[in-house]
C-alpha cells in the first residue's frame, strides 16, 4: 500500500453530459433546461467541416446569453490534428464570457496533447485577466490514447474528467463494428450451446477509471448511440457504473432521465450504506475492525465502500 493518498475527484456531480452540435443553436435552450448535469456545446464531429466557424460563433453568443443555470458548461473543440482547434481556443476564451466552465479535447492520444493546449488556454487567459480557470475534460477514443491514459489523467491540473469515446475507439482499434457501444452482436462465448455476449468496452473502461482514480478525476462513460433502445443504455450504464464511472454521455434527450437514474444511488443503497457506518461504528465502540451486516463481512474496506454512496449522494442532496 502506497503511503500516498488518493486524491478524491471534483465534488459535482456528472451524472449526464448531454450533448448537442454547435451548427444547431435551436437546440440550446432545449439543453440549457434539460436535467443533465453537465452539457457539451459541440464544435467536433457533430459539425461538418464548412459550418466551424458558425458553430463557433454560435456558442460563444449561447454561453454569453443563455441561461445555464448550476450546470458545468463545457464546450467540446476540435482535435489537434485539425486546422480549426486554435481558433476554437483563441476565440473562445477571448470572446465567451466566465461562465464557460470547460474545454473537453477530443483524440487525446499524449501528454503532449493536453500540454500544448494548456500553453494556449494559459497564455490566452494571462492577456485576457480572465479570472476564472478552464477546466479540462478528455476523451480516451484511439489506440494512443488507452495505452497512454495514465500520463494523459496526469498532464494537467486542469483536467477533471475523462470520457470513453466508443465509436471513434472501435475505429482506431479497427474494431469489427459500426455500432457507438453497447452490446456486440459477434463479440460472444458459447457454453453448453447458449450465447453469452461479454462487454468489449470493459478493459478500456477499467484503465480510464484505474487512470482517473489514481490522479483524483472524473471517470465517464461516452456515447450509446442507439437512442432507440432505452434497456441497452441502461445495461451498459450499469455496467459502468458498478466499474466506477460517475456518469454517461446522453445524445439524445431520451437518454437524460436514464444517465440521471443509474448514476444515482438508490434510497436502499444510500439506507445500506448507513447502516454499514453504524454497524462498523458499533463494532469500533467494542474493539473490533470487523463484524456482521446482514449475514457477510463488513470491515474498514465497507466504511470507504459506503462512502462512496454517501459522497455521491450528498452531492445530489446539495
Ligand atoms: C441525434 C439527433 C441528430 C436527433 O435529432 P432530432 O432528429 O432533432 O431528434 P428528435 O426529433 O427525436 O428530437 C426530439 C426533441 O428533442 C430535441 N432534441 C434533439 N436533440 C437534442 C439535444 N441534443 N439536446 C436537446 N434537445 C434535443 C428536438 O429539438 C426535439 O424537440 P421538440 O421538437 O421541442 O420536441 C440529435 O439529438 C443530436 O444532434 N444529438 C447530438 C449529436 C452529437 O452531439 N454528437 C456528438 C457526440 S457523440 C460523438 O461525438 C462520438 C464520440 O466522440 C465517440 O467517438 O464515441
Ligand atoms: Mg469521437
Amino acid at each position: 500500500m502506497s503511503f500516498r493518498q488518493q486524491p478524491l475527484p471534483p465534488a459535482r456531480l456528472n451524472r449526464c453530459q448531454l450533448f448537442g452540435p454547435g451548427s444547431r443553436p435551436a437546440l440550446f435552450a432545449k439543453m440549457a433546461a434539460s436535467a443533465a448535469d453537465v452539457i457539451n456545446l459541440d464544435l467536433e464531429d457533430s459539425v461538418a467541416p464548412d459550418d466551424k466557424d458558425q458553430a463557433r460563433a454560435n456558442i460563444i453568443t449561447a454561453i454569453n446569453e443563455v441561461d445555464w443555470g448550476t450546470k458545468t458548461l463545457s464546450v467540446r473543440i476540435n482535435g489537434l490534428d485539425t486546422p480549426w482547434w486554435y481558433r476554437d481556443v483563441v476565440d473562445l476564451l477571448e470572446q465567451a464570457g466566465e461562465r464557460l466552465d470547460q474545454i473537453m479535447i477530443p483524440k487525446a492520444g499524449c501528454a503532449a496533447d493536453i500540454y500544448a493546449v494548456d500553453a494556449l488556454v494559459t497564455a490566452v487567459e494571462r492577456a485576457k485577466g480572465r479570472t476564472k480557470p478552464i477546466a479540462f475534460e478528455v476523451i480516451i477514443e484511439s489506440a494512443a490514447g488507452i495505452c497512454h491514459v495514465e500520463e494523459i489523467a496526469a498532464a494537467s491540473p486542469r483536467l477533471q474528467a475523462i470520457s470513453l469515446g466508443a465509436a471513434d475507439f472501435a475505429a482506431s482499434m479497427g474494431m469489427a463494428t459500426t455500432g457507438i457501444g453497447g452490446t456486440q452482436e459477434n463479440y460472444y462465448m458459447i457454453r453448453d450451446g447458449q450465447k453469452y455476449w461479454p462487454d468489449p468496452w470493459h478493459w478500456a473502461q477499467t484503465a480510464i477509471v484505474a487512470a482517473c482514480r489514481m490522479h483524483g478525476l472524473l471517470p465517464v462513460d461516452g456515447p450509446f448511440g442507439d437512442f432507440s433502445d432505452p434497456e441497452g443504455f441502461r445495461a451498459q450504464a450499469m455496467r459502468s457504473a458498478t466499474l466506477g464511472m460517475v456518469g454517461k454521455w446522453a445524445i439524445h434527450p431520451s437518454q437524460i432521465a436514464l444517465a440521471n437514474e443509474v448514476f444515482s444511488p438508490s434510497e436502499a443503497a444510500v439506507t445500506e450504506a448507513r447502516e454499514i457506518l453504524a454497524a462498523m461504528e458499533k463494532a469500533k465502540a467494542e474493539g473490533a475492525g470487523a463484524t456482521v451486516y446482514k449475514g457477510r463481512l463488513v470491515d474498514i474496506a465497507s466504511i470507504k465502500q459506503a462512502e462512496v454512496t454517501l459522497r455521491q449522494s450528498d452531492l445530489i442532496g446539495a
